[in-house]
């Protein structure tokens, strides 16, 4: 019997709603993996509400938790290691020592990082010593990385003048370390007003993937979360690069849907969890090169 994979998830946790592992650890559980989930905060909610009650973990109970984690002889089975939503950069600092810690004793682990760097006009509220972490310290750390736009505007200094462009900012990330990036939303001039676009960038490859742009009174958050956790999930089940940017395409949209039927404002997780295990939809990334 093929082994269920276990993956750490270090991310936000909200006690209502969903965002960070409150968004992702579900589903990424129902595909079949096992997560350790890490909490980097625990919130009452997540920030678009404006206003929230919680606390930031202490930086230094992320190594004693994995600490703890080794001592009972379990740290080896540690298959991949996920980041998100930080508190602080110190956080950031101990997550990477503990993905060195990993790979020590699993070299084949796997570590993706979210550089979520917040969005000040939407209430994503993250601090700034945390955007300049992620640019200047865990990107080189990482085997996957998924920016937003805003967020990969960060990293290469500017804003992108079309969807080849885009590319040529996603493929300067490669050359950081990274075997993957995938651009979890694409916004350009020119991009067509009626879809939601992805990229997935590798030294062997490069995909474009447009979905139906839904419409919603409010944009649900923590679609970005959900996408980096069923992407790795996938990854670690023995799917393709190509093919579990696919498939967690096909399953966020499922999500939209049910959370556009059911008008409500946080994504319909349960509701939607069968859908997410098994998409109805399918869509087809298409090759792009420069
Ligand atoms: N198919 C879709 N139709 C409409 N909105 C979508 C769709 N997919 C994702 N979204 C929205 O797009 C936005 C993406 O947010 P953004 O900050 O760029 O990325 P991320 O969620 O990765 O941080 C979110 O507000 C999300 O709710
Ligand atoms: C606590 C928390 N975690 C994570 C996120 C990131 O969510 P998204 O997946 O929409 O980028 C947010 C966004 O506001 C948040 O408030
Ligand atoms: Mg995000």
């Amino acid at each position: 019997m093929k082994r269920t994979p276990h993956l750490l998830a270090i991310q936000s946790h909200v006690v209502f709603g969903h965002a960070g592992n409150s968004a992702a650890v579900f589903p990424m559980q129902r595909v079949g993996v096992n997560v350790w989930p890490l909490n980097t905060v625990q919130f009452s909610n997540h920030t678009q509400y404006g206003h929230w009650a919680g606390e930031v973990l202490a930086p230094q109970q992320i190594p004693a938790l994995i600490e703890g984690i080794a001592a009972i002889g379990e740290l080896g089975n540690c298959d991949a290691i996920l980041s998100g939503y930080l508190g602080s950069a110190d956080q950031g600092r101990a997550i990477l020592t503990g993905v060195a810690r990993i790979k020590a004793i699993n070299p084949k682990a796997l570590y993706l990082c979210d550089p979520v760097m917040g969005h000040p006009e939407k209430g994503c509220i993250v601090p700034q010593e945390v955007s300049d972490f992620l640019l200047d310290e865990a990107a080189a750390m990482a085997d996957f990385l998924c920016p937003n736009q805003l967020e990969l505007d960060s990293f290469a200094g500017r804003k992108p003048q079309s969807l080849f462009d885009c590319l040529a900012m996603a493929k300067a990330l490669l050359v950081r370390g990274p075997k993957a990036v995938l651009v979890k939303h694409l916004d350009y001039p020119g991009k067509l007003p009626d879809g939601f676009e992805m990229l997935l960038v590798t030294n062997e490859g490069s995909w474009h993937l447009r979905r139906p742009l839904l419409a919603f009174p409010r944009q649900p958050v923590g679609v970005g979360d959900l996408t980096s956790g069923l992407f790795l999930a996938r990854v670690l089940l023995g799917d393709s690069l190509l093919a579990a940017f696919e498939f967690t395409a096909a399953a966020v949209h499922e999500v939209l849907l049910e959370t556009q039927a059911c008008a409500s404002y946080e994504l319909e997780l349960v509701r939607a969890q069968d859908r997410i295990a098994h998409p109805r939809v399918r869509f087809e990334a298409t090759p792009i090169g420069l």
